[in-house]
């Protein structure tokens, strides 16, 4: 088993550069319990993600528990607004359970318990070796991102806070313009539903893509399906 206090952030970022898969099961869903996540984490990694992405205390601890991959957690509260990791508080807990990166929206809507800034300077400071994944909707919330310290900057958010159009597939147009100002390492994630979709990815100068709905979510991959078949 890795230990958290062993690896230092260039060793987590390191360990974390390749496909990432988020294993994420919503409230009220049947999959949604810490050891179906913890398993799921084992069976992603058995075909390859080197890290897995998971939300919630709980599921964050399982994971860590079940495999010795870097763990990105993050913490959903409610599900408008702001509200993945949305406070300091919620990102000490992540980091807490066992994360090896933190993911915090950085996103400059208005949020209660501290920014963006003030969670990434939390982690920095109080969890040597913990990294933190800026979470991002726009081009504006990456350069902040990076600006404040943000270890990795994400594309997860676009097309979810109102400034970008929800694409069928990646956000290529965002993407690119990431690429082409952010010179932290960048994870693509959002909405990446085909291999295809991974391969036009990786032609970008990227540090890792995190995939989640097209490998972890069977009730959305099969309405896929199922709306073919009717
Ligand atoms: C927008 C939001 O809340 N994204 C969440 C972030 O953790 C997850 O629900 C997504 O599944 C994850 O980002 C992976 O993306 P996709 O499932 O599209 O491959």
């Amino acid at each position: 088993m890795v230990h958290q206090a062993d690896i230092s952030v260039a060793g987590v970022l390191e360990a974390s550069r390749g496909l990432i898969v988020s294993c994420q099961a919503y409230p009220g869903e049947p999959l949604r319990t810490p050891e179906v996540t913890a398993r799921m984490c084992q069976a992603v990694v058995a075909g390859g993600a080197v890290a897995v992405r998971v939300q919630g205390v709980q599921d964050i601890a399982a994971a860590r528990q079940a495999v010795e991959v870097p763990v990105v957690g993050l913490i959903k509260y409610g599900h408008e607004g702001v509200y993945i990791t949305p406070s300091v508080a919620h990102a000490r807990a992540a980091a807490l359970a066992g994360s090896s990166i933190v993911a915090i929206d950085a996103t400059s809507r208005e949020r209660l318990g501290g920014t963006f800034a003030d969670a990434c300077k939390a982690i920095h400071d109080e969890f040597p070796g913990v990294a933190v994944m800026a979470d991002c909707g726009s081009l504006d919330d990456a350069l902040m991102a990076e600006d404040a310290g943000a270890d990795l900057v994400g594309t997860t958010l676009a097309g979810y806070t109102g400034e970008r159009p929800k694409t069928d597939g990646p956000d290529f147009e965002l993407i690119d313009q990431v690429c082409e100002r952010i010179s932290a390492p960048i994870v693509v994630e959002g909405r990446i539903h085909t291999v295809e979709h991974l391969r036009q990815v990786w032609q970008r100068p990227i540090h890792a893509a995190c995939v989640g709905t097209a490998i972890t979510h069977p009730t959305s991959i099969t309405s896929w399906f199922a709306k073919v078949t009717l």
